[in-house]
Order: structure tokens, then sequence, then C-alpha cells
């Protein structure tokens, strides 16, 4: 009797598995594309390990040519940030209103502490009022998605900034999702971030650090229309959309990521790099074209016992060989950075007009 309940039950494995066989077989004759039928994943960590190259001494000298010119992130966020200034006390003057960015910070992240408290500064120097919530690491999901959506009832704020990265626990997609569009000054909406990649639209918000970005390229006088520019890194905050930015602005665009074979030898036919890998010098001298210009978004936060904070910022470029090939090369810190700042206080000042109807 058990072994006939056996014979049985094999009999019915196997049925079921022809079963299987057959709908799959069909399931992939009614497929019409070659192409995997979900999008290759890209959550993975854009683990760029350092490579030989970004572990070698600095090399000088590399040409006769003359250094290049240092883009003063600094100076010109100053100068954008008295116009906001200007214009937040003539929208006061005229409605009695001024714009409020919510900040919203989860953990103890050192580097993380120093943008919100700069933010913060920054919005206070130009009269933009400001909110900061601040959770502990461990806090649960609801807490952080409940102080979002307060925020994103509240007709006062015309900003909300969740500060990235987030503990590994939360759902960073949930999160951003409580955020209501129009306050997304971030621009890392998907909304926002599908407009600014489509032809024929606008979004309501352009991500800051790439804002900034092509801002120091239009005020230093660099051409981005025709020319050749490489973007090194493709996150989400920063590589993507810079490189939808460099196509608005007519540049032919090269991504290199992590998995490109001869990323040096890509980057070294551009024009103008954008370094947004977060890899501490892995731009050397051999991946630039001689008078390039060198856009460096890398902020990589590094320990150093004798500054203020116990760390410091490092760029994705060698700049003591960069400077060296290139023609024009921003700094870090004093780059990108300060314009991150100024682009997020032009986006609320931009948000809450749009919601005053204040031209
Ligand atoms: N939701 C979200 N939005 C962001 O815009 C965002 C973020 N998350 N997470 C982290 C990155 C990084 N970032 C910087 C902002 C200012 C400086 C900055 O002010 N840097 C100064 C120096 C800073 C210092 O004093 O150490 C400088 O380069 O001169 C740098 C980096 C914004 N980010």
């Amino acid at each position: 009797m058990r072994i006939i309940a056996i014979m049985k039950s094999i009999e019915q494995r196997m049925a079921a598995a022809w079963r299987n066989k057959y709908i799959i077989r069909r399931a992939l004759s009614t497929q019409i594309l070659m192409s995997p039928q979900s999008l290759v994943s890209l959550d993975f960590p854009e683990n760029w390990t350092p490579t030989p190259d970004s572990l070698r001494p600095p090399t000088l000298n590399c040409s006769g040519a003359q250094d290049a010119v240092t883009i003063d992130g600094k100076l010109i966020a100053e100068d954008i940030r008295s116009t906001v200034a200007t214009e937040v006390k003539r929208m006061k003057e005229a409605i009695g209103k001024v714009p409020g960015l919510a900040v919203i910070l989860v953990g103890q992240r050192r580097d993380s502490q120093t943008y919100v408290r700069n933010k913060i500064k920054a919005c206070e120097e130009v009269g933009i009022k400001s909110l900061f919530h601040e959770l502990p690491e461990d806090c649960p999901q609801d807490a952080v998605v409940s102080a979002v959506s307060s925020f994103s009832e509240d007709p006062s704020i015309h900003g909300i900034l969740v500060q990235l990265p987030l503990p590994q626990h939360l759902d960073e997609v949930k999160i951003l999702n409580a955020l209501r569009l129009e306050k997304d000054v971030d621009g890392f909406h998907p909304m926002n971030m599908g407009n600014l990649a489509m032809r024929g639209r606008e979004p309501l918000f352009i991500p800051c650090a790439p804002k900034g970005c092509i801002e120091l390229l239009i005020r230093s006088g660099v051409e981005i229309m025709g020319k050749n520019a490489v973007v090194i890194g493709r996150s989400n905050v920063v590589g993507l959309p810079i490189a939808l930015l460099l196509q608005r602005h007519h540049a032919t665009v090269s991504v290199v990521h992590v998995l490109t074979d001869n990323p040096e030898e890509i980057t070294s036919e551009a024009d103008i790099v954008v370094a947004a890998a977060g890899v501490p010098n892995l731009v050397r001298s051999n991946w630039l074209k001689p008078g390039a210009v060198v856009i460096d978004v890398g902020t990589c936060p590094v320990e150093d016992p004798s500054s203020e904070y116990g760390y410091r910022l490092v760029g994705d470029v060698c700049y003591e060989e960069a400077v060296k090939v290139a023609s024009a090369i921003t700094p870090v810190p004093g780059g990108v950075g300060p314009m991150t700042i100024a682009m997020l206080l032009t986006n609320t000042l931009d948000s809450a007009k749009r919601a005053y109807q204040f031209v």
C-alpha cells in the first residue's frame, strides 16, 4: 500500500512539473521582446573600489601648460544667496509671507549633521523660515512618514528635505512618497525626475547639486552645447540627473560607472568631466584630456582628528594632478557643496513664489 501511495505521489508531482513546464513554454512563446521582462535592477551598491591609480601619490607637472583656473563655488554661491535674500525681502514686504523649508534628519551621521547645519544657517541668512525635525537612528518608519506628512500639510512650508542617506531599516521610497510633489525641493520625486528626462516637459524642481554644477559651468563661461561630457557615477541624486541636465544643455553625454571597462579612456575624451562616484581621488591625471573642465561633486568624509568635526571632505578628483592638466576645476570643499545649498534656497524660494502666485 505504501509503495503505491509513494508511486502515486511521484506521478502527481511529475504531472505537476509537466504542467508547469507547459505553462512556462506558453509564456515564453507569447513573449515578444528578447530583453528581460523586468528591467535589470540597479539596486546594488555603487561600490567603486579604490583603483591602484587612486592609491598612487600625485605626480605633479604633468604638462607644461598653465595651471587650471579654480572655479570658486563659494563665491558664486554667495552671490546667488544675496539675490535670494533680496527676493525674500521683496516677497515679505509685498505679501507678508516668507518661504519655509523643513529639514528632516534621521540618525547621527556627522557629515549629514554638518550639511543640515549649513542648510539651516543658509536659510537664516537669507530670511527663509526653517523647521528642523531630528529623529533617532532607530526610529520607526511611521515616525518619519508622519513627520513628512505633517510638513506636507503645513501651508507655511514650501520645501521638505529628507536628508539622505537614511538608516538601512527605513524604506526611502515609502518615505519620499509621503512628500508632496510641489514641496520636493530636492527634485528626487520620480515625477520630477521623469519630467526632467522627457522632451517637452518641465520638472517643478531640478535636483540641487546637478543644478549647481550647470550654474557653475555657465557662470564660468564654459560652453556646454555640442561638447563631450562624461559623468562618472549614476546615482539617483547626482549622476543620473546631471546626465539628463547636460543633455538638456545639448552636450553629448556618456555615463561611466562601476562596471564600465576602461572608464579612464572614455573620460579622457571629455571636454567636461563631472565626477560623482564618491571615491576619493578616483580621477587621476591620466583620466583627463588637457584643457578639460572638471566638476568634482564628490564629498567623501574621511577621518581627520585635526579638523573641527573630526573629519574632512575629500573629492573624487586628485586635485593636485588635475590642476596641472585641466583648464578649470572646482575644489573640494568650496566648489559644488556651497552651490548645492544655494540651489536649495532658490528651489525653496521658487516653490513659495509658486504657492503664493508671487512673481
Ligand atoms: N536629501 C538630500 N539632499 C541633499 O542635497 C543632500 C543629501 N540629502 N545628502 C548628502 C548630500 C551632500 N550634500 C552637501 C551639501 C552641502 C555641502 C557643503 O556645504 N560643503 C561645503 C563644506 C561642508 C563642511 O563644512 O564640511 C563645501 O564643499 O565647501 C556638501 C554636501 C547635500 N546632499
